[in-house]
């Protein structure tokens, strides 16, 4: 679905990541786990064709970046920025229709199959009450809700989402989280996503991404990778994983001192 060719990113002098060549296949999902400021943002940026590489290349269904035009671009991946600032007085429904511009290429008034779409994404974060709302009027996590359902209505099938459970209470980091890796599953959508919470990746994720921020990187299943060894290496704290039944939950060991 989505690779990476020797690719390489800066920021200024320092080396984020070297020479990354990962594979990522239809229907995975992946989490990209490390430390503050490890180059995630700037690698899903990318991957999303909205930062140029330092060297080496991204390719989508074999095809380089560059060489798609953009709404074909727009009909192959969705993009979940980390944080968003609502200038004008749009509504929730203008906001999710306008993700539907991609599908537009003879007209520019969305249609009824749109308002559909729309309003489907809308219902599927639990947020079609608020349609008619000004998004600036709305909270953090019903933003951050709406956000995922403009995303979704995009429909495509490649998500890339940067903190996607920012913001969002406890009962719906579950259900987002739930909802994408099911997405995967059942109709072979693909999602790489930024997050902090280890047990919640370790749950939805069939693979983790480590990135060490010095260029150093470890790509592979969660099995492989989520380990506690490893992840206390990249995450600069010793980690301790407790089984409680099937579940594997992560948390940081008790500092010695
Ligand atoms: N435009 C910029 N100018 C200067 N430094 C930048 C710029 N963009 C990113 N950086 C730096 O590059 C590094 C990687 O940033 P990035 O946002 O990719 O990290 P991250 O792994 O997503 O971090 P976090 O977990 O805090 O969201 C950070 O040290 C950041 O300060």
């Amino acid at each position: 679905m989505i690779s990476t060719h020797n690719l390489s990113l800066k920021i200024g002098r320092r080396q984020l990541i070297a020479d990354l060549n990962w594979h990522v296949r239809e229907g995975e999902c992946w989490s990209v786990i490390g430390r503050n400021g490890a180059g995630k943002s700037t690698l899903l940026k990318t991957l999303a064709g909205l930062r140029e590489p330092d060297s080496g290349y991204v390719t989508i269904q074999n095809r380089a970046l560059p060489d798609w035009p953009l709404p074909e671009l727009a009909r192959q991946r969705a993009f979940l920025a980390q944080s968003r600032s609502d200038a004008f007085a749009y509504s929730v429904i203008e906001t999710v229709l306008s993700a539907r511009h991609p599908y537009h290429d003879n007209r520019y008034w969305e249609g009824s199959d749109d308002h559909a779409i729309a309003l489907k994404s809308l219902e599927s974060m639990e947020v079609a009450d608020l349609a008619e709302r000004d998004v600036r009027t709305l909270s953090g996590g019903e933003r951050q809700r709406v956000a995922i359902a403009a995303m979704l209505a995009q429909d495509t099938p490649l998500l890339l989402l940067d903190e996607p459970a920012n913001a969002l209470d406890l009962a719906h980091q579950v259900s987002v989280m739930s909802l994408l890796a099911r997405l995967c599953r059942e109709q072979g959508k693909t999602a790489i996503m930024i997050g902090h919470d280890l047990t919640l990746a370790h749950s939805v994720s069939t693979h983790a991404l480590l990135l060490m921020g010095d260029g150093r990187w470890l790509a592979g299943t969660t099995a492989e990778v989520m380990r506690a060894d490893i992840l206390s290496d990249y995450l600069g704290h010793p980690i301790d994983i407790l089984q409680y039944g099937k579940r594997s939950i992560f948390i940081p060991s008790e500092d010695i001192a």
